[in-house]
């Protein structure tokens, strides 16, 4: 038998429902695999709650009652007091300052499953002296849900890389946040900010929009596709066309965007308005290994092409290689959504439990 403990980093959208599926799945998964989850401490922005028994249903009125604010240091002294180990860290945060303690974390004990695609996208040395860390403390480092949520996507581009199959191109609609909102937006006569609305609503979106809708977030996952396949690119040298105006950018207050954000409904509306009955709008990503070209951009496809008629939060991933030829490998599926993220979240704990200590 083998006991995990988790650390639990952000406990918003995608946290709790990482902590709800353990919760509903726990016990199937003991029965087939012998793994024990644990759940030993539970962390968002300001504070942390030290879970001394097995967490129950009550966690979220527990974390509330019984949390209390906290420094990293304090959390790596916990769990070395209380002897814990095959420690994972889970980053389901979307914080950009938060990664830059994976290091720290690593070098007292624990691998890492990160949501937040940051670390992958910072700069190229940041990049690689991570992944020497993770090298020097034998540590695991896994992220499939940076890229298509909870669809097989890295694990794909990584497999066809490791066995020499020659990737030519990745095209797709790389944003389930941004597929969800042009669906609606393309087939419907609601105002662009209503539907952005309710994309955050159903938690679609990045806790901040704008890194949706600036294209950085679809630049980010283009970003760490290339990455995979050794083409080494900065953020800065994917050429995205950025959806939101200068005044309302990420320079401007989240809250200054909220109440502005009726802006963004003049220039959508005109670019719906040039549609034709059969064409819809999407947001596309596309690699070119060849050209080494990374591009964002927002398209007009034919409503029956194969993007066009894409549903709901779908995303899709055409990966060409030299052997599949013109006829693409696709991954297609909801490609946002907490649940979908939070099980690829769990998929990639219980990878890293395989390879961990039977205790
Ligand atoms: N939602 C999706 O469909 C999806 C799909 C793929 C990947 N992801 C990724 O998953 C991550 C989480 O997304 P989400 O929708 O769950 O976001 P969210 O609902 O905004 O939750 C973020 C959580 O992180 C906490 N947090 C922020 N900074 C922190 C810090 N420095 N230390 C500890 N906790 C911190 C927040 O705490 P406070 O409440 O105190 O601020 C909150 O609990 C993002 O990186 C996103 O890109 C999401
Ligand atoms: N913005 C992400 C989902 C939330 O992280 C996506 O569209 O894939």
């Amino acid at each position: 038998m083998k006991t995990i403990n988790i650390v639990l980093f952000g406990v918003g959208n995608v946290g709790s429902s990482l902590i709800n599926q353990i919760l509903e799945s726990r016990s199937k998964i003991f029965n087939s695999s012998q793994i024990d989850i644990k759940l030993a401490v539970i962390v968002n922005s300001k504070i942390a709650f030290y879970n001394k028994d097995d967490i129950n249903n009550s966690w979220e009125a527990d974390f509330k009652s019984y949390g209390y604010p906290y420094k990293l240091s304090q959390i790596i002294n916990h769990v070395k007091k209380e002897k814990l180990t095959n420690l994972i860290a889970v980053d389901a945060t979307a914080s950009e300052k938060f990664v830059k303690n994976y290091k720290e974390l690593i070098r007292n004990g624990f691998n890492i499953v990160a949501a937040n695609k940051t670390a992958n996208s910072l700069s190229d040395k940041f990049y690689k002296d991570l992944r020497l860390e993770l090298k020097k403390h034998d540590k695991q480092f896994l992220y499939e849900t940076n890229v298509g949520a909870g669809l097989p996507v890295i694990k794909t581009v990584q497999d066809l890389h490791l066995a020499g199959e020659e990737i030519t191109k990745i095209r797709g609609i790389f944003s389930g946040s941004l597929s969800y909102i042009f669906n609606s937006f393309s087939s419907n006569n609601r105002t662009f900010s209503e539907v952005l609305d309710e994309a955050r609503n159903k938690g679609l979106t990045e806790p901040d929009p704008r890194i949706d809708l600036s294209g950085k977030d679809v630049g980010r996952k283009l970003l760490i596709l290339a990455r995979e396949i050794n083409i080494i690119k900065e953020l800065t040298e994917v050429k995205i066309e950025n959806l939101v105006p200068n005044h309302l950018n990420g320079k401007s207050s989240i809250s200054h965007f909220n109440e502005n954000q009726q802006e963004l409904n003049l220039n959508f509306e005109e670019r719906r308005s040039n549609l034709k009955a059969d064409e819809v709008l999407r947001h596309i990503g596309e690699l070119g290994v060849a050209s080494g070209q990374l591009e964002v951009k927002l398209v007009t496809e034919k409503r029956n092409s194969p993007f066009g008629s894409l549903q709901e939060a779908d995303a899709s991933f055409e990966i060409y290689t030299k052997n599949y030829g013109n006829r693409p490998i696709v991954i297609q599926g909801a490609g946002a959504g907490a649940r979908v993220t939070s099980r690829g979240v769990l998929s990639d704990l219980l990878k890293i439990s395989e390879k961990l200590e039977c205790i």
